[in-house]
């Protein structure tokens, strides 16, 4: 069984159903994007895979096991885990910051690994600098560095590159492609499209709560799902860098 599983997963919010029968899945070694519309649900499923969010119905399992029946710090232990909210309450260093993503480790093996993860998200020259005193983007990259810091394989991420300038997308979007090629099972939720199809080895379309395509990027983003779901006149181009999104809203 894949390590990320969710079956016909069920919850509501304020009343309203905002997952209705979801099937998500991320096998070792695959980065899988989760995009849709504002408001589709995505933040939903991945807070119900990291056991936050209570499901009505289905099951949500973390390498097999529900996440009912795990603990919060088993549930830590077992996935790292980057929230769509980016505050930091505390003025502490970005070090120390990246550092809480490992948690179960020596203080001095934490630290070593927040630097490697502040490194890989070009974010070295951070390292002693206080939250308080850093740019929204420069926040975004300490706490990706966080949840790269933990020793998990499993990484939920959501909307990991917001805010953050086209070359850092990039090199965040390789950071977690890495993860997943070194063997880690990788769910992130993205809005750019182009972007998805680049590095996701598969594509969950989401939409009011429901997985309405599921595959290869370009399949799952063909132009029938673009119409429908993203009320978009969309074709993908060829080049030389990759599949390219040529899109404008539809009439
Ligand atoms: N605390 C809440 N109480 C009630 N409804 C909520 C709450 N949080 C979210 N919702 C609703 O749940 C639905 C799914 O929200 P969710 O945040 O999962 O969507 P999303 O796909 O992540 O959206 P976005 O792309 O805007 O971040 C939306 O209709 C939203 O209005």
């Amino acid at each position: 069984m894949a390590p990320l599983t969710m079956r016909d997963a069920e919850a509501s919010l304020g009343g309203r159903k905002v997952l209705d029968g979801a099937d998500v899945q991320a096998g070792r070694g695959e980065l899988v994007a989760l995009v849709g519309p504002n408001g589709a649900g995505k933040s939903s499923l991945i807070r119900a895979f990291a056991g936050l969010l209570a499901l009505d119905g289905g099951i949500a399992r973390l390498s097999g096991d529900d996440v009912r029946a795990l603990s919060p710090r088993q549930r830590a232990e077992r996935v790292a885990y980057l929230p769509q909210e980016r505050r930091i309450a505390w003025n502490l260093p970005a070090i120390e910051i990246a550092a809480l993503g490992a948690p179960f480790l020596t203080g001095e093996q934490a630290l070593a690994r927040a630097r490697v993860a502040l490194d890989e998200v070009g974010a070295g020259h951070l390292a002693d600098r206080g939250a308080a005193e850093m740019s929204g983007g420069e926040r975004a990259r300490v706490l990706l560095a966080r949840a790269l810091a933990s020793p998990s394989p499993l990484l939920l991420a959501d909307e990991p590159i917001a805010g953050l300038d086209p070359d850092a997308q990039r090199l965040v979007l390789e950071r977690l492609r890495a993860k997943a090629d070194a063997g880690g099972s990788v769910l992130v939720s993205l809005h750019d499209l182009t972007l998805a199809a680049a590095f996701a080895d598969r594509v969950v379309v989401l939409d009011g709560g429901r997985v309405v395509a599921a595959g290869p990027p370009l399949e799952a983003l063909s132009p029938e799902v673009l119409k429908t779901t993203f009320g978009l006149d969309g074709r993908w181009v060829e080049t030389v860098d990759g599949p390219l999104l040529a899109a404008r809203r539809a009439q």
